[in-house]
């Protein structure tokens, strides 16, 4: 997708008034050195006082016109950035949870970040380029009037010119791609240090070896080949000038001797081609970061059309059924598809009902497939094979968003908002303030207008923090990935004897997932899983 079709997605009748009053601009801006030429070999006092009203009305239309294209065109430019941004944040939510997990968070945050930038940086020289494509265009017409053999001549060179530095465009623009692609890796090395920033402090060796055998070697080959594409897109700018400078030295001194040219002609070529140089050389200086813009749309491309192959329904959902009875699982099974075959993990199929207001332990070894259950049980996971009822009613991909709106889940890889989203009660504060008191956060947090003072707690915590938004969801079914895994006894205790219970005297289901074997007497039902299969009920 070029520069060019992004924009015109965003809005063509803005781009077609943008280009309008750009060419007219550029048109006069012309039109101008062509009076001023023309007056500069002009001595009769009456044609120059009309050519001072024609200079001023002139130079007016170009200022206007200017002014209006290239805020039409800034206007256009941020909103489409502005679209892309939301429409790629939107997609990526909207895609499978699977599907983003094998891309990877790497390559999403490279794409939402580094090419939306690059597309911004392109999209500020817009209104700017259209203007100097115009001024251009506009002195062409003038060269064409003046002589048209002078205009072949130009468009000759031109074609010589844009042919000569194909290759080299071309070449430069590869190479800007593999850097590009590079960045990948970056961002994948970029996520070590943020996140193993402990682990690589801690280890001087692990951190030298990290940084000399995976972080530099990325960065060096970006380098290389942002390098080599710059010096290609440099020497094409060069070329391009010098092919320019040849075309000004031959209308200036060899056409004279081919062909007789007066001396006002000669002048009009003089300034022309000297007004010309300045849009020229932005044209071309900024070609590399059109060349980017270009590469990172072709990502954002790839990224959006690989997103929208596995994108889900998106409709508001209705409420969740608070009163359901049965939650079946029918021959559901799920594969972790690896880059080795027999390497992936294989859960199911499973057979098993779930009873309103049961509370249920998923128990079994690490790698047991207990967490992937947990994700299939709460439609997070599409099943490979076999289907999930609710109450007899089969959950498709249209019943998929409202299915999920009966669980409250906290999962072993927590993420922990500081703000209450999606939340309507009226009296929300002072609800959170009663769930903080029990659990033993009230000292520590305050909520106001729905927000958290502070998310800067122990692991314990923050992880106590994500019951308060269970608790304040309210939704029918509730799972826990090893929530007590980091809680200290007495909280611990508190969880399974009294939070569990009272969950279920609300009417809640709880599903548990735990190694804490210690309470497993106080389940309904445990289920036992050993390498993606349930053992026992
Ligand atoms: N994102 C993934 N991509 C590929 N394979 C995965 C992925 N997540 C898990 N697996 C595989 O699935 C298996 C089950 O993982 P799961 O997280 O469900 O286990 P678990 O029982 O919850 O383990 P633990 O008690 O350690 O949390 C693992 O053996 C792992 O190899």
């Amino acid at each position: 997708m070029s520069l060019v079709v992004f924009l015109l997605r965003s809005s063509w009748w803005m781009v077609a008034i943008a280009v309008l009053t750009g060419f007219l601009s550029g048109g006069s801006t012309a039109s101008l050195i062509a009076l001023i030429s023309r007056s500069l070999t002009q001595e009769n006092a009456r044609s120059l006082a009309a050519f001072a009203w024609i200079f001023g009305g002139l130079a007016l239309v170009a200022l206007v016109t200017s002014v209006i294209s290239q805020m039409m065109l800034i206007q256009l430019a941020q909103q489409a950035v502005f679209q892309l941004r939301l429409s790629l944040s939107r997609q990526i939510l909207a895609s499978e949870l699977a599907h983003l997990e094998k891309l990877g968070a790497p390559r999403l945050l490279a794409t939402l970040t580094d090419d939306v930038q690059a597309v911004t940086d392109a999209v500020r020289l817009v209104p700017f380029l259209c203007i100097d494509l115009a001024t251009v265009a506009g002195c062409l017409v003038y060269i064409t009037w003046l002589s048209w053999q002078v205009f072949f001549l130009v468009v000759g060179v031109t074609i010589a010119a844009l042919s000569s530095c194909g290759w080299l465009l071309r070449q430069g623009r590869q190479l800007l791609a593999r850097a590009r692609e590079e960045q990948d890796h970056l961002f994948q090395h970029f996520r070590t240090v943020t996140e193993g920033t402990k682990e690589l402090k801690l280890h001087y060796w692990r951190r030298q070896a990290f940084l000399q055998e995976d972080l530099q070697p990325t960065a060096a080959a970006f380098r290389h080949y942002s390098v080599r594409g710059l010096m290609m897109f440099a020497i094409t700018a060069s070329w391009g000038k010098l092919i320019f400078f040849f075309a000004v030295g031959f209308v200036l001194f060899a056409l004279p001797k081919i062909m007789t040219l007066n001396p006002q002609t000669i002048s009009g070529y003089v300034l022309t081609f000297t007004y010309l140089m300045l849009p020229m050389d932005r044209l071309v200086s900024q070609l590399p970061t059109i060349s980017r813009a270009g590469i990172a749309l072709g990502k954002i491309e790839a990224l959006g059309l690989s997103l929208a192959t596995r994108s889900e329904v998106l409709a508001v959902p209705a409420p969740p059924n608070q009163n359901w009875q049965t939650l079946t699982l029918k021959g559901v099974a799920y594969t972790y598809q690896t880059d080795q075959d027999d390497a992936c993990f294989v859960l199911g199929p499973i057979d098993l009902t779930l009873q309103h207001g049961e509370i249920i332990f998923i128990v079994g070894g690490n790698g047991s497939g207990k967490s992937t259950l947990a994700k299939l049980i709460t439609g997070l996971y599409q099943p490979e094979s076999g289907e999930i009822y609710l109450d007899g009613q089969v959950i498709d991909a249209e019943r998929q968003e409202w299915y999920r709106q009966h669980f409250a889940v906290v999962f072993a890889d927590f993420y922990l908002f500081d703000r209450l989203l999606g939340l309507d009660q009226t009296d929300l504060d002072a609800q959170a303030q009663l769930y903080l008191q029990r659990l033993r956060l009230d000292r520590k947090v305050k909520v106001l207008n729905g927000k958290l003072s502070t998310t800067a707690l122990s692991q314990g915590q923050r992880k106590r923090l994500t019951l308060l938004t269970a608790y304040l969801e309210n939704r029918p079914i509730y799972v826990f990935d090893e929530w007590a895994a980091d809680q200290d006894p007495s909280f611990k205790d508190l969880f399974y004897t009294e939070f569990l219970p009272q969950l279920q005297k609300q009417g809640k289901t709880v599903l548990v997932v735990s190694h804490d074997d210690q309470y497993f007497h106080l389940c309904d039902r445990a289920l036992k899983l050993n390498y993606g299969q349930i053992e026992s009920h």
